[in-house]
């Protein structure tokens, strides 16, 4: 085992609840906790079977502090791969941090951000992608985004990125050899198996890459900005789409106050809709701060719902919002179709072809919004079991592992010699080594765990 001291944390959430678990981990994890808990059966934790749990009282002094849950993970078969004592007490702060305070006298240490999950990294119990899925589960707030970090967690793509490392390191050490040998004109590898295995890596990489724009998108929500003039039923529209759907609304914290952003799940994708009052006003006005913020907002969506009400269509706002965006999709959608007449709604057609026309109040064509929305993504990557990336440190590394597969290809097409293909190689291998911590820096562990929560 790695470490020698015992770390301890609140492993649910501050504050008052039915219980709470405080966890502990560490080589005398069993015994410190040993020295503060009277089993009901009066045995000591030490002699028990890891996976399995005791009743009994935190003592300090002979003071009874509560009774309590005691669950035993001996290691290395735990979650960090150390020992480790969970103490399921009563949900009082006052209880929770006199049970830590107990266990800091008696020895232990206070986790920081992410430790334990660190230490299971550490200790071989996961990869660092893995570890790093266990931040996003907790973090998923949607159907997708969970299947994403679950598929991760549970070794997803980082098997495969093992299994295609170690082939390559292979091929890498074949090369080597042929440089101690390099007056004898001899091939140890293989060249069209190398070519092949090049080809396979390729591939799988590009595919990887390729599922981020989607995996991202999924992690964060895609963003949709809403443009459209008071009064059109922005809030109306957006109070459908949440109820129809039982969503969950939410103000994303850090966010900033002039903005309203809400969160809408439709069939388990995250829409995070940007509410942006303004681009209503004519030419002159567009050019002030106001509205340049709104076009910043703009430019983070993928989409832009342009909203207008009944046959208040301005083709200006519409065609301005094309040529500042032309690689952002415009959905032009006209509100209150109720007040309208057939006649109506066929002149408003000439003007916007593609209009789709609905009653925000009257829930009348939210599902055909609704198909629009997902049609935007593409959801068959979604089901099966595809891939899919969404941490944008394992893009990078991705790239920059791709950018030197193909360099280690030209090298093989033009029969460079073995020392500099050699060279190629290892980087490959460092950077699809980034992904799964087979390679790692302090400085790198330190900068994802750090983002975990203590107890984690
Ligand atoms: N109370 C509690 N709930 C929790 C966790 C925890 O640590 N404690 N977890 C943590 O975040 C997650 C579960 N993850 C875990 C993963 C592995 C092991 C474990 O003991 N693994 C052993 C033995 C498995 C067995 O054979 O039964 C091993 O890997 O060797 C425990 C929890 C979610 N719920
Ligand atoms: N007839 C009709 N009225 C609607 C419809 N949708 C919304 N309204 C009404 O239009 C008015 C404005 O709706 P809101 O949803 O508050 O509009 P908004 O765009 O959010 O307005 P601001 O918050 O000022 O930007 C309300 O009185 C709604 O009841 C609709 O489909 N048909």
């Amino acid at each position: 085992m790695l470490y020698t001291d015992n770390i301890i944390a609140l492993a649910t959430p501050s504050g008052t609840g039915a219980i709470a678990v405080i966890r502990v981990s560490g080589p005398d994890a069993v015994s410190l906790v040993d020295s503060i808990f009277q089993s009901v059966k009066s045995k000591k934790l030490t002699g028990q079977k890891s996976h399995t749990i005791h009743l009994g009282h935190i003592v300090d002094d002979s003071k009874i502090l509560d009774e309590v849950l005691v669950s035993l993970f001996k290691g290395p078969h735990s979650y960090t791969g150390e020992n480790v004592v969970e103490i399921s007490c009563h949900g009082s702060p006052y209880i929770q941090q006199q049970v830590i305070q107990l266990l800091l006298r008696k020895g232990c240490r206070t986790a920081s951000a992410g430790e334990f999950t660190l230490r299971a990294f550490l200790n071989g119990k996961m990869d660092l992608s893995q570890a790093e899925a266990v931040a996003d589960l907790i973090a998923s707030d949607s159907e997708a985004a969970h299947d994403i970090a679950m598929q991760q967690m549970r070794g997803g793509f980082s098997n495969e990125i093992q299994k295609l490392r170690e082939e390559l390191l292979n091929f890498a050490s074949l090369i080597e050899l042929e440089l101690d040998f390099s007056q004898e004109d001899v091939e140890f590898a293989d060249r069209t198996q190398f070519n092949q295995l090049l080809g396979k890596i390729s591939d799988v990489l590009k595919k990887l890459i390729d599922s981020f724009a989607l995996g991202n998108v999924i992690k964060h929500g895609i963003p949709v900005a809403i443009v459209g003039q008071p009064n059109v039923g922005k809030s109306t529209l957006l109070n459908v789409l949440l109820n129809e759907e039982r969503a969950i609304v939410s103000d994303i914290a850090g966010t900033t106050r002039d903005t309203v952003e809400d969160h809408i799940s439709i069939k388990g994708i995250n829409f995070r809709f940007i509410d942006t009052a303004g681009i209503r006003e004519t030419q002159d006005v567009v050019e002030k701060i106001g509205i340049e913020r709104t076009f910043g907002k703009i430019e983070q969506a993928r989409l832009i719902i342009y909203l207008f009400e009944g046959e208040h269509f301005e083709s200006s706002v519409l065609e301005q919002l094309q040529k500042k965006y032309p690689n952002k999709q415009i959905l032009p959608i006209c509100n209150k179709m109720d007040l309208l007449s057939d006649a109506q709604m066929e002149n408003i057609k000439l003007d916007v072809p593609n209009v789709l026309f609905l009653s925000a109040k009257h829930k009348i064509g939210i599902s055909d919004l609704e198909s629009q929305l997902l049609s935007l993504v593409d959801s068959g990557a979604l089901s099966g079991d595809t891939t899919i990336i969404s941490n944008s440190r394992h893009y990078d590394a991705l790239l920059k592992a791709l950018e030197e597969i193909q360099k280690v290809k030209e090298g093989l097409d033009m029969d460079l010699s073995s020392d500099l293909m050699a060279i190629d190689i290892r980087q490959a291998l460092f950077h699809l080594g980034e992904i799964t911590g087979s390679v790692t820096t302090d400085d790198l562990l330190g900068n994802i765990f750090s983002n975990f929560c203590i107890g984690k």
